[in-house]
């Protein structure tokens, strides 16, 4: 359907051309919609040039060398020590050197119109983009997250790294202090370990708190061996540079620790900065102190409502999609929002049918209780569902079983004294999986089995009929349903 006569340029406008905003276009204009994206930076979004694909870059080699220190006749023939620049070009290819070029011709092919600039609501339907205002039928936004910094005295004035200068780090420091033991920390400390820095991690409370708490166990006592000083319970009281360029991270207790950059991985936030959403009667709600973010602090921000099809409650035109809505904060579950919404506006703005009961094809059914979470640390956190913890705190009658992973003969097999540990939260009313964890060295590969289990309800009795092949890290099921106990 093209857009209506001369009172609509499109049926679509996006703002925001990451992996959710690109997929919004993709699946609307493949069902018929004329849609272009507004981006202010680069088509591709944070995922591709400062996130998911330049930090997994840095991770990789690291990852490659200790898998083969781990086995013998292997560890033998690995003598030398990391090529830390090898590795940052490696990564530099991976963002294609900081171009969009590729992304933007694909725009092209998909026939989807780009407007480069920053994009802002000016009233229904209407999308500002530099000095020029264009009406759609339909807008989406999907315009990400942003950093949330906490308010450390002299943090303002150490030029900290965030995520994407740490990402996009065109040396390696000497010594690193990474404030924050979530994901990034996690995976930005290993990163940088691995590549040569001495690292310090400060994390507030436990590592990957709000995964199952083996997790940040194993994890913690993986990135001591890498040498990494993991300290808990420690959060920055200043923070202050020094005339040599030296970082100076006092303590609450005054314990000074000094490192040549410091990076501050604490959390994001919805992107709904300067998006004009007052002027479509979207109420702005004030912050508490937890909340200060780049855009200043005492800042006033919307938290967008959006229903199953990522619709904006209150409005029949506007949808938020991906990191925006603070649904999930991962690539491949905006990426999954965005095929439903995409296909959803089309079904409205074509009049046929919507399916918005949960699972249909035009909702994110997935989104409350099937969220896959990978931390490429190593050993590698792959968890999807929810934790025992969460389960209970819902209500849930659940059982949960925790195994060894290290005593799986494929997991012994594949790495001389594999550590790990796998975890199955069974509720017990429905008999069915609603969580599961593997913490080990490759076990990412494993969770889409889980996921898969969970998301079709697959009864744990017949789970017992799918066999992993022997002898294979997927035994893990094996023996956790021995633990769980075989039915009557
Ligand atoms: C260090 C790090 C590593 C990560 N690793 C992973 C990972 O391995 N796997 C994973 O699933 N997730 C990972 N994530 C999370 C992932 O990056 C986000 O979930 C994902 O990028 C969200 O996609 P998005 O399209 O919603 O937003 P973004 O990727 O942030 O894209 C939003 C786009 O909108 C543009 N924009 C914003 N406002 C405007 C405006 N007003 N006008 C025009 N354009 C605008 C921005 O320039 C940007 O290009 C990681 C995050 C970080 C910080
Ligand atoms: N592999 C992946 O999928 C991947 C990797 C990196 C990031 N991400 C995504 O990016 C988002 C941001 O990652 P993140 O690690 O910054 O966020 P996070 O929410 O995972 O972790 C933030 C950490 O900072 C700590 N913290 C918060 N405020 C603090 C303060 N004032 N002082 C000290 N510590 C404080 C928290 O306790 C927590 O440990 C995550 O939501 C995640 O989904 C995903």
């Amino acid at each position: 359907m093209s857009a209506g006569g001369d009172r609509f340029d499109y049926d679509l406008i996006v703002i925001g051309a990451g992996p959710v905003g690109e997929n919004v276009a993709d699946y609307a204009t493949k069902r018929g919609l004329h849609v272009a994206v507004v981006e202010s930076e680069l088509v591709g979004g944070e995922c591709s040039y400062w996130a998911c694909m330049p930090s997994k870059a840095l991770l990789r080699s690291g990852h490659a060398l200790r898998t083969a220190r781990r086995l013998a006749g292997a560890r033998e023939a690995v003598t030398g020590t990391i090529d830390a620049a090898a590795v940052l070009a490696r990564r530099t290819g991976f963002t294609d050197g900081w171009s969009d070029a590729g992304q933007v011709s694909w725009l092209d092919s998909a026939g989807i119109d780009l407007l480069r600039g920053h994009g802002r609501l000016v009233g229904r339907q209407t999308v500002e983009v530099g000095d020029r205002e264009y009406r759609a039928r339909a807008v989406a936004l999907a315009t990400g997250s942003v950093p949330v910094l906490p308010p450390i005295p002299g943090l303002d004035s150490v030029s900290a790294w965030g995520t994407q200068e740490a990402t996009a780090a065109d040396h390696v420091p000497a010594s690193l202090i990474v404030v924050g033991g979530g994901v990034a920390g996690v995976e930005l400390a290993f990163a940088f370990s691995s590549l040569g820095s001495r690292v310090t991690l400060l994390s507030r409370g436990a590592l990957l708190e709000r995964e199952e708490s083996f997790v940040g166990d194993l994890v913690a006592a993986a990135l001591s061996e890498e040498g990494v000083d993991v300290r808990w319970g420690s959060a920055p009281a200043r923070v202050a540079r020094d005339r040599d360029g030296t970082v100076t991270v006092t303590l609450g207790d005054d314990t000074a620790i000094r490192a040549e950059e410091i990076l501050v991985s604490t959390g994001r936030r919805p992107n709904t900065d300067h998006l004009g959403l007052e002027t479509v009667g979207l109420e702005t709600v004030g912050l508490g102190t937890a909340g200060l973010g780049t855009a200043g602090s005492g800042a006033r921000r919307t938290e967008l409502v959006v229903d199953e099809t990522m619709l904006v409650s209150g409005t029949d035109w506007l949808y938020a999609v991906g990191d925006v809505n603070g649904r999930a904060l991962l690539t491949h579950q905006g990426k999954y929002q965005a095929r439903a919404a995409g296909e959803a506006i089309a079904a409205r703005l074509q009049g046929t049918a919507l399916h918005d009961g949960p699972w249909g094809a035009h909702v994110a059914t997935a989104d409350h209780g099937a969220v896959p979470r990978v931390v490429f640390s190593d050993p590698e956190v792959a968890a999807v569902g929810l934790t025992e913890r969460a389960a209970r705190e819902q209500g849930m009658p659940v059982r949960a079983v925790e195994y060894d992973l290290g005593w799986v003969a494929g997991a012994k097999l594949h790495a001389d004294g594999y550590a790990g540990r796998a975890k199955l939260v069974v509720d017990e009313s429905r008999g069915v999986v609603v969580g599961a964890t593997f913490v080990g060295q490759d076990v990412a590969e494993l969770l889409h089995s889980a996921t898969i289990a969970i998301v079709g309800e697959v009864p744990v009795e017949r789970l017992w009929h799918a066999v992993p092949a022997y002898p294979t890290i997927s035994e893990i099921w094996l023996r956790l349903l021995e633990t769980y106990g075989r039915p009557d």
